[in-house]
C-alpha cells in the first residue's frame, strides 16, 4: 500500500545552507501526523516541498504513490495552510467563498457556509480587518473546504486561543474520521498535539529524527529516574535517548526492550512532551531504524 508521503533522500538547500538534507520518509494515509522541531529545523521547508511550493535540491517526493514532480494533478489533492495564512486581505469571507468555488472542482460550499456561519465572524468586511485567529480559522474552513486528501498545515495553533484551538482540533479530527484524509500539522505546542495525533515526526537541524506511530514510541521509550552515582549502573547497550542531571537525581530516558535496570532505578512511562523533548534536546539521537547511540559515561 503506497504512503500518503514519501520522502527519498529529500534535501533542500539556500545558498550553500542546507534546510534539510537526507530526508527519508514514508507517511502512512489516514493519520494525523505531529511535525516538530526546533526553531529553524526545517518543517516549514519539508512543508513547502511536500505542498510543491518549493524544488528539492536533491532526491524527490511522492504523494500517494506518485511522483511529485511528474504528475500536476496530484497537488490538487493537497491543501496548504502555510505559517502567515495567506489570504487576500481585501477580500471579504463572501468574495473567498466565491474565490474557492470557481478554483477548486471538488469544492464543498454547503459545508464551508456552515463552518463559517458557527464561528460568527462577520462575512462582510475585508480579511485583513479580522484578527489572527479569526483568519487562521477562515484558512483552515478554506482549506477543508478543497477536501483534500492531504491537509499540510504549519503552525495552525499559534494564533488561536485555548477554545479556538481545541475547536480547531476537534474539526480537524472529525473530518479524518469522515473522510480518512492525512493531516500533517507542524507546532511548537506538544500538549495540543498528545491528544490529536497518531504519528510523530521530528525534525532537528535539517535530519529527521523521528518518525513513528505514537501509541509505539510511548510504549519502546521509557524514563529511568534514580541516583546520579547510580548511572554507571545502567546496563552498557542501554539505547539512551538523552540524560539530564537535576541536583542528585539522574533521568534518563531510553529506549528499552527486554533491558532490566538495578534497584536504585525508578522506570516510568514517559509523556509525549517529555519524550519529544529529549530528542529535540539531542540531534545526534535517532529513533529510526539503524544503529542507536548507546549510554554515555559520564552524566551531562
Ligand atoms: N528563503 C530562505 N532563504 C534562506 N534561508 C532560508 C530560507 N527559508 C528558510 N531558510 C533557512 O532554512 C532553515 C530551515 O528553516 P525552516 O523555516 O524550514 O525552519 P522551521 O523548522 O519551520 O522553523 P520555525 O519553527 O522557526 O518556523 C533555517 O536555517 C532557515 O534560516
Amino acid at each position: 500500500m503506497s504512503s500518503a508521503v514519501e520522502a527519498i533522500d529529500l534535501g533542500r538547500r539556500y545558498r550553500r545552507t542546507w534546510a534539510l538534507r537526507g530526508c527519508s520518509l514514508a507517511l502512512p494515509k489516514g493519520r494525523v501526523i505531529a511535525l516538530v522541531g526546533p526553531n529553524g529545523a526545517g518543517k516549514s521547508t519539508l512543508l513547502n516541498l511536500t505542498a510543491g511550493l518549493l524544488r528539492p535540491s536533491e532526491g524527490g517526493l511522492r504523494l500517494f504513490g506518485e511522483p511529485l514532480s511528474a504528475r500536476p494533478d496530484t497537488l490538487a489533492q493537497v491543501a496548504y495552510m502555510a505559517q502567515d495564512t495567506a489570504l487576500y486581505p481585501t477580500f471579504t469571507v463572501t468574495d473567498l467563498l466565491t474565490f474557492g468555488r470557481r478554483l477548486n472542482p471538488g469544492w464543498d460550499d454547503p459545508w464551508a457556509r456552515d463552518r463559517l456561519a458557527r464561528l460568527r465572524l462577520p462575512t462582510d468586511v475585508p480579511a485583513g480587518r479580522l484578527s489572527g485567529g479569526q483568519r487562521a480559522q477562515v484558512a483552515l474552513v478554506l482549506a477543508l473546504a478543497k477536501r483534500p486528501r492531504l491537509l499540510l498545515l504549519d503552525e495552525p495553533l499559534a494564533s488561536l486561543d485555548p477554545v479556538a484551538r481545541h475547536d480547531v482540533m476537534a474539526l480537524l479530527m472529525e473530518t479524518v474520521a469522515q473522510s480518512g484524509m492525512t493531516v500533517l500539522l507542524s507546532s511548537h505546542i506538544i500538549s495540543d498535539l498528545a491528544e490529536t495525533c497518531d504519528w510523530l515526526v521530528a525534525i532537528n537541524q535539517g535530519r529527521v529524527q523521528v518518525s513513528g506511530d505514537i501509541d509505539e514510541l510511548l510504549e519502546t521509550h521509557k524514563l529511568i529516574v534514580g541516583p546520579r552515582e547510580a548511572l554507571d549502573t545502567l546496563p552498557e547497550r542501554l539505547p539512551v535517548v538523552a540524560q539530564t542531571v537535576n541536583g542528585r537525581q539522574a533521568s534518563v530516558l531510553a529506549r528499552v526492550s527486554g533491558h532490566t535496570v538495578g534497584p536504585a532505578w525508578t522506570v516510568r512511562d514517559a509523556s509525549l512532551d517529555e519524550l519529544v523533548l529529549n530528542y529535540l534536546r539531542r540531534p545526534e539521537s535517532s529513533a529510526l531504524p539503524g544503529p542507536t547511540r548507546q549510554r554515555e559515561r559520564s552524566a551531562s
